[in-house]
């Protein structure tokens, strides 16, 4: 049911939903837009409707063709609002799950579009801090690059900084997502450009090799791998590029790249990874992606490895779940406490021993706890579905277009599975 936000948009239908809010498909006097509803619980917080009315100067400026291009912020009533322009096309995260990763070519060309992005954020003075696949929206309409790479945007400007804790609990508390989080930022210094290179060098490893360098287990020990050790190698990996990620993801901020050298040294890199097939890298510490929770039926898809080349769909393939909270399972916009160095040592232990554990554990005894938490996903995807369907049927009987909707990704000329949050991902913080 259509919906009016301020008096010169209108909003259709959900198109996507994160941590903030829900994402629209809506119409202003210019055309097609998309528009982020902020949560009503941010809406109603008075420091943040200030914080959005100072940021809409800086973020409506940013106007460049790797950025997704904010056009107008509203705030009407309980609606707070931001007026995007509308990508047709998927996010980066969505590809993965299909997909697992990306062929070089494509990641680096995916990737040099992202670093172009925020060079032009940071000669504004805007740092991100959100840097991660979710945030990258990949332009399906637009011709694509060499070697077929589709082209590049980066989203969600600000909203960090919008949902950020006031700045007198900035040194106990951290906003981000953990897989992607500065040393820096984990020690308590104040975000700068930098954190964005550490992040987008952390999503480049992840579209290469399939997994974060530091990400699995406790969140703790997350943190603390970001501070204290150093980046595992990706096995395969063109010496010249690795050498990239690497000054990119070093714990010392003024030794990374900047987003403009970033970008062109990557580029340069092209001419020798065209052609390279996808990396086939064993995850760390992880379980084979063919034994990952699924809910339901595996989804197949062709991969950029070529026909005939499947990987198993990583999230669950079930029907979209509606609720009040349906992101509350993704890791992600966390507000995490800062751990003493203390504490950031003492996960150390229990860090490698779950690294070292899982590949090497009995595949009898791996196949077994697979089994029990399919079982487990699956009791919980019925007891979502019943809920759904009694949520669906409230939304119908009620007429109303709803906040309730879950994740549907986004307007596609290419179908997207719409992705419901895994119920045994949950964070062991609580988010904002
Ligand atoms: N400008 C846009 N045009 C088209 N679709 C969009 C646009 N912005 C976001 N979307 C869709 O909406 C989804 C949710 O976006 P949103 O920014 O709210 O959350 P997120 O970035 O996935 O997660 P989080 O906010 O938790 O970091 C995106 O994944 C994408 O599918």
């Amino acid at each position: 049911m259509a919906r009016k936000i301020g008096s010169r948009y209108t909003v259709h239908q959900v198109i996507g939903r994160g941590s903030a809010g829900t994402v629209w498909l809506g119409e202003g006097p210019d055309g097609p837009v998309a528009v982020k509803l902020l949560r009503e619980d941010l809406a109603s917080d008075q420091v943040l409707v200030g914080r959005f009315v100072q940021e809409r100067a800086a973020l409506t400026g940013l106007d460049h063709p790797r950025v997704v291009g904010v056009h107008d912020m509203v705030v009407d009533g309980s609606d707070l609002a931001l007026v995007m322009e509308l990508v047709q096309g998927t996010d980066l995260r969505t590809r993965l799950e299909r997909d697992g990763v990306l062929s070089p070519e494509r990641a680096v060309s995916v990737i040099a579009d992202v670093a172009d992005g925020l060079a032009a954020a940071h000669a504004a003075g805007i740092v991100h801090r959100d840097v991660k696949p979710e945030n990258v929206l990949l332009d399906l309409a637009a011709p694509p690059a060499a070697g077929g790479a589709p082209r590049a945007k980066l989203t969600d400007f600000g909203i960090a900084r919008l949902v950020d804790a006031p700045r007198r609990t900035r040194a106990t508390r951290i906003i981000g997502t953990p897989d992607y989080l500065a040393p820096e930022i984990i020690e308590g210094l104040e975000p700068r450009a930098a954190v964005d290179i550490y992040a987008l060098a952390t999503v480049l490893y992840e579209v290469l090799a399939g997994f974060t360098p530091f990400g699995g287990g406790h969140t703790g020990a997350v943190l603390r791998r970001h501070v204290t050790e150093s980046v595992p190698p990706v096995p395969g990996l063109p010496d010249g590029l690795w050498r990239i990620i690497a000054e990119c993801l070093a714990k010392a901020p003024a030794s990374r790249l900047r987003a403009a050298e970033l970008a062109e040294r990557l580029r340069e890199q092209l001419p020798a990874l065209s052609g390279l097939p996808p990396l086939a890298v064993p995850a760390q510490g992880k379980p084979p992606v063919e034994e990952a929770i699924t809910l339901g039926e595996a989804v197949y898809a062709e991969t950029d490895a070529g026909p005939g080349t499947h990987r198993r769909r990583r999230g669950p393939a079930v029907p979209l779940v509606p609720g009040p909270s349906p992101d509350s399972t993704r890791d992600t916009h966390t507000s995490l406490r800062r751990p003493s160095p203390n504490e950031l040592a003492s996960y150390a232990a229990e860090s490698d021993a779950q690294r070292s554990a899982a590949p090497s554990a009995p595949r009898k005894g791996r196949r077994a706890l697979v089994r029990r938490r399919r079982t487990i996903a699956v009791l919980i995807a019925v007891v979502l579905l019943v809920a759904g369907a009694a949520a669906a049927f409230a939304a119908f009987a009620g007429g109303g277009g709803g906040r309730g909707g879950g994740r549907a990704g986004m307007v596609s000329p290419v179908r997207s599975v719409p992705v419901a949050p895994s119920p045994l991902d949950a964070p062991l913080i609580p988010r904002l």
